[in-house]
């Protein structure tokens, strides 16, 4: 079994892969992700997951794992907010409307490389403004897409999910070990 190394410094995505049952280690990327632009939503996930893995198969060897989440809502592309106030905006776009959460998945295997992306549909009830800044409060929202954690307080904003529930916090399992087994990786179960 080769060595596995997820490339993220995403808290979630690593208790995510110790789920699964995995031994891996964490190598976080460099990437500067700002610098990525994109119009395509799912073209934006999968180059950046592209970019972290390369970068960290550059130093590292074995299989290696990256991802990349962002919220769309109509189109416009939401990341992480640069402070408490684009939270707020965030927040307030957000509430009572549909959007997605894309993420995309890059894993490496020596030579090979394979991307793929899943998206999913989650559904906020309106929310007021005096819920959004005691959520802003809570610090949870800097460090994530679309200013909120569903696996956090941020869930009592979800009235329904469509599609993949660890997709929205940052990694689809199923698709993961999908990809794992694409390259011939097994994931036992046990
Ligand atoms: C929508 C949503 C996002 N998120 C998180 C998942 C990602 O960690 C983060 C989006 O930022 P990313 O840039 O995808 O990842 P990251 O910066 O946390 O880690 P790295 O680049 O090193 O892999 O938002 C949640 O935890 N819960 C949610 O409900």
């Amino acid at each position: 079994m080769k060595k596995i190394i997820l490339a993220s410094g995403s808290p979630r995505r690593k208790s995510l892969l110790e789920q699964l049952g995995l031994k891996f280690k964490v190598v976080v990327s460099d990437v500067d992700e700002s610098k990525v632009k994109e119009v395509d939503p799912k073209e934006l996930v999968k180059r950046l997951s592209y970019l972290k893995a390369t970068a960290v198969a550059k130093v590292e060897e074995g299989v290696i794992i990256a991802a990349d989440t962002i919220v769309c809502l109509n189109n416009k592309i939401l990341e992480k907010p640069k402070d408490d106030k684009e939270a707020f905006e965030m927040l307030s776009d957000l509430s009572g409307r549909t959007h997605q959460v894309l993420t995309g998945i890059t894993v490496i295997k020596g030579e090979e490389a394979l991307t793929d992306y899943e998206k999913t549909d989650v559904i906020f009830r309106d929310l007021d403004k005096r819920e959004i800044r005691e959520y802003i409060s809570t610090g949870a929202c800097l460090d994530k897409a679309g200013a909120y954690g569903i696996q956090d307080q941020g869930a009592v904003f979800v009235k329904k999910v469509d599609g993949c529930f660890y997709n929205v916090v940052g990694l689809s399992l199923v698709k993961l070990v999908e990809m794992l087994r694409l390259l011939d990786i097994e994931v036992a179960l046990n």
